[in-house]
């Protein structure tokens, strides 16, 4: 006789079950590795990224499936965010308010098991961090049609927070009702510069619908909580948090917008094998100057990711360059290269290395 619906139920219960008692077995280890953690180092960041990459990393190599290798990712996400909290708990200080991508990025770092502060500003991210009150920091960096975030970099001009790593997050926004439906739709809202990544499909698709500008995409997904007529352009966790169902998805013009965002602490995370070193430094004023400076990276092989440069605020037309190498601090030709780059400077810092977003 052929199994019936209630016979793979039944079947799915027992999976469950073990899957549930694994679960709690892998957690009596996490909360000894936790002790051991601490033992070492009292003040130590529990959180090892390097770790949580080598694991996703084997497991998708490894499914065969029919269960989804993109969704290893996520379950192992939440199941290592949960372990987490087991050691001890996570604080995450971000740029909010809610909802916002940077509350993506956070996500996607460390899953939903942290503990999330939003704070108003990317100074009061650094100070929540620098006085201890938060383990960690996200802060935008960069994004691919605005360009660079220059507020974040002048905050490493006089702290001294390490890069604890990177997370590329993309930024699309949907159109979210309390309904779901288009038809329904008589008013939107959104923050200025969602409206204007969004100008295109809104005059195609709903030409004559006012658009109000709010203080902020959640703000606007907290509007339409309350006014069934009404619809923002807010983000994916936005319509999750605020309850809402979505009308449509991907509405940006520009499908192919991503931004970088830095995670600080006051501690460097372990080396992985496959680090980037970010490093900040200014150059003498004099011809070939700044091609002086790049020439030890390059004779020792280091790729370049980036360069950006700043105004000093320290003397008129002194500038700061912000450079990213790849490759580890604690690696021969990255010591190398900076040696014989720092006689060079007028000062340089390292503002950390930490695992490249892969
Ligand atoms: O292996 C560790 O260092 C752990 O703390 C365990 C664990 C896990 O759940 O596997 C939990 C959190 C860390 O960020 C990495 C991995």
């Amino acid at each position: 006789m052929s199994k019936d619906l209630s016979d793979y139920r039944k079947e799915i219960d027992r999976i469950d079950d073990e899957i549930l008692r694994l679960l709690n077995e892998r957690s009596k280890s996490v909360i000894e590795i936790g002790k051991l953690k601490k033992e070492r180092d009292a003040g130590a960041n529990l959180h090892t990224p390097g770790r949580e990459a080598a694991i996703i990393e084997r497991l998708t190599k490894q499914n065969t499936g029919p269960f989804p290798t993109d969704a290893i990712q996520s379950v192992y996400r939440e199941i290592m965010s949960a372990s987490l909290s087991l050691e001890g708990p996570q604080k995450v200080a971000y740029l909010g308010p809610r909802a916002t991508f940077t509350h993506m990025a956070c996500m996607q770092k460390f899953g939903s098991s942290a503990q999330y502060v939003p704070v108003h500003s990317i100074k009061d991210v650094f100070s929540e961090v620098e006085r201890g009150r938060a383990n960690f920091g996200v802060v935008p960096i960069e994004n691919t049609t605005e360009g660079v975030v220059n507020h974040t970099l002048d905050m490493f001009i006089d702290s001294n927070l390490l890069i604890y790593g990177e997370v590329l997050q993309e930024v699309s926004h949907h159109l979210l009702s309390t309904s779901g439906l288009l038809d329904d739709v008589k008013k939107i809202y959104s923050h200025p510069h969602a409206i204007a990544q969004c100008r295109n499909w809104l005059e195609t698709n709903l030409p004559h619908v006012p658009v109000s500008e709010v203080a902020s995409t959640a703000r606007a997904a907290e509007l339409c909580m309350d006014e069934p007529s009404s619809a923002a352009i807010a983000s994916e966790l936005a319509g999750q948090l605020y309850g809402l169902k979505v009308v449509k998805a991907r509405i940006e013009d520009n499908l192919n917008n991503f931004t970088r965002f830095l995670v600080l602490s006051q501690k460097p995370p372990e080396r992985t094998g496959k680090d980037k070193t970010s490093l900040m430094l200014s150059v003498k004023d004099k011809v070939g100057a700044l091609y002086d400076l790049l020439r030890p990276f390059a004779s020792h092989g280091l790729n370049m990711t980036k360069i950006e440069s700043r105004p000093s605020r320290r003397k008129a037309w002194e500038y700061i360059f912000f450079v990213d190498v790849e490759g580890h601090i604690e690696e021969e030709r990255v010591k190398k290269a900076v040696e014989e780059v720092t006689p060079r400077c007028l000062f340089l810092k390292i503002l950390g290395s930490y695992p490249a977003h892969s």
